[in-house]
C-alpha cells in the first residue's frame, strides 16, 4: 500500500518556506512513495512547478511533476521532458490540462493519450507515467461510456498507473475500476482523496471540477457555519471512513490532495492504523 501526496507551487517565498516544513513533517511521519506537484491549477506556471520539484528532489524524496499539454507545442513539451530528465526526475503526471477560459483549442496536443504516446516516443521507459481518472466522469465527457473508453485508451498508450479525481462516494470508484479492468486495464488506479477542512473552498472547487459533494455532507458542513473546529473534526471522520472502505477492499494506495497542509493528512493517516 503506497501513500502519495500532492502539492501546488506556492505564490510567495513565505509559502515556499511553509511548504518545505510541511513536506519535512510528512516525509518523517509517512515516508510517502512520491509527491506530485501541480501545474496550471490556480494560474501556476511550469517554472513554479520546476522550482518545487527541484527542491523536493534535492531533499532526496521522489517527486512527480504534472505536465499538461493542451496549448503546448511538441518542441516545448520535449524541452520540459529533457529538463526533468537532466534533473533525474523519474516520474511524471501526464495531463491534458485546461486552457484559460475564453481561449479556443489550439496547439499540437488535444488529449492526454497523445501526450502519453509522445512521452514514450521521446523518452522510452525513463518515466513512470501517471494519468488522471474520473470515477464520476470528466465534466466535458459526452457520456460515461465514452469517458471510460478514452481512459482505457490513455492507459494503453503507455501509462503505468492512474490517480483519480477526488470523490466522497466509494461506489463510484469501485464501479469505475471494475469497468476499466473489464476493458483490459491492468495497471493500478489509485484513489485521489481530498481532505475536508474548508467548506466554502471545497464546494466552489468541486462544482468547477465535477466532483460531487453528497447532500448529507454538504448540509452538515453548512450547519457548522464558520465553526472550523467542527468542520475539521467532521471532515476527518468522513474521510477516514472513506479511506478505510477503499483500503479494506484492496485499493492499491492513496493519493492525498494536501493543498500544502500537513495536519488534515496526518489526522487521517493516524486514524487509519497503516502498516509502518
Ligand atoms: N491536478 C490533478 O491532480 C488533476 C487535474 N485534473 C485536470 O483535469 C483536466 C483534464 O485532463 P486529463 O484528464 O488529462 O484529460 P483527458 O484528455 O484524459 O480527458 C479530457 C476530456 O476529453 C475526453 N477525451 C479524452 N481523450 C479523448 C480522445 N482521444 N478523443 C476525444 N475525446 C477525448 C475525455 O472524455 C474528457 O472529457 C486537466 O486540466 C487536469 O489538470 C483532473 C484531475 C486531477
Ligand atoms: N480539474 C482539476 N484540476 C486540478 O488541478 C485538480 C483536480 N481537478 N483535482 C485534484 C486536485 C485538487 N486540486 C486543487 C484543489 C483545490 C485548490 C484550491 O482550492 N485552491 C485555492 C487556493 C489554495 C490556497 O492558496 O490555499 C483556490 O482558491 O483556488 C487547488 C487545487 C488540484 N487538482
Amino acid at each position: 500500500m503506497e501513500l502519495s501526496i500532492e502539492f501546488f507551487p506556492p505564490k510567495t517565498p513565505e509559502g515556499e518556506n511553509k511548504l518545505r516544513l510541511v513536506r519535512e513533517r510528512l516525509s518523517e511521519e509517512l515516508k510517502p512513495a512520491f509527491y506530485s506537484v501541480t501545474f496550471g491549477a490556480g494560474g501556476s506556471t511550469q517554472s513554479g512547478t520546476l522550482k518545487v520539484v527541484s527542491d523536493i528532489h534535492a531533499a532526496g524524496a521522489s517527486v512527480a511533476p504534472h505536465l499538461s499539454c493542451v496549448g503546448s507545442s511538441r518542441d516545448s513539451v520535449r524541452e520540459m521532458l529533457k529538463q526533468y530528465q537532466a534533473l533525474g526526475i523519474k516520474r511524471i503526471v501526464a495531463l491534458r490540462g485546461d486552457l484559460p477560459s475564453g481561449m479556443g483549442q489550439y496547439g499540437e496536443f488535444h488529449h492526454a493519450n497523445e501526450l502519453v504516446e509522445f512521452i514514450r516516443l521521446e523518452t522510452g521507459d525513463w518515466f513512470h507515467i501517471d494519468v488522471a481518472a474520473y470515477p464520476e466522469s470528466h465534466p466535458q465527457a459526452k457520456s460515461p461510456a465514452s469517458d471510460i473508453g478514452f481512459f482505457v485508451q490513455k492507459m494503453k498508450a503507455g501509462a503505468n498507473s492512474a490517480v483519480t479525481q477526488y470523490f466522497y462516494n466509494s461506489d463510484a470508484y469501485f464501479r469505475f475500476v471494475d469497468e476499466a479492468y473489464d476493458l483490459g486495464v491492468t495497471q493500478p488506479i489509485i484513489p485521489g482523496i481530498m481532505p475536508i477542512t474548508n467548506s466554502t473552498q471545497l464546494l466552489r472547487f468541486s462544482d468547477a471540477c465535477g466532483a460531487e459533494i453528497p447532500r448529507w455532507i454538504r448540509l452538515r458542513l453548512q450547519s457548522y457555519g464558520d465553526d472550523t473546529a467542527s468542520i475539521r473534526a467532521f471532515g476527518e471522520e468522513v474521510v477516514t471512513d472513506l479511506c478505510d472502505q477503499l483500503l479494506s477492499v484492496g485499493a492499491p494506495g492513496i493519493h492525498f490532495y494536501s493543498l500544502n497542509q500537513a495536519d488534515a493528512v496526518l489526522g487521517i493517516t493516524e486514524n487509519l492504523n497503516l502498516p509502518s
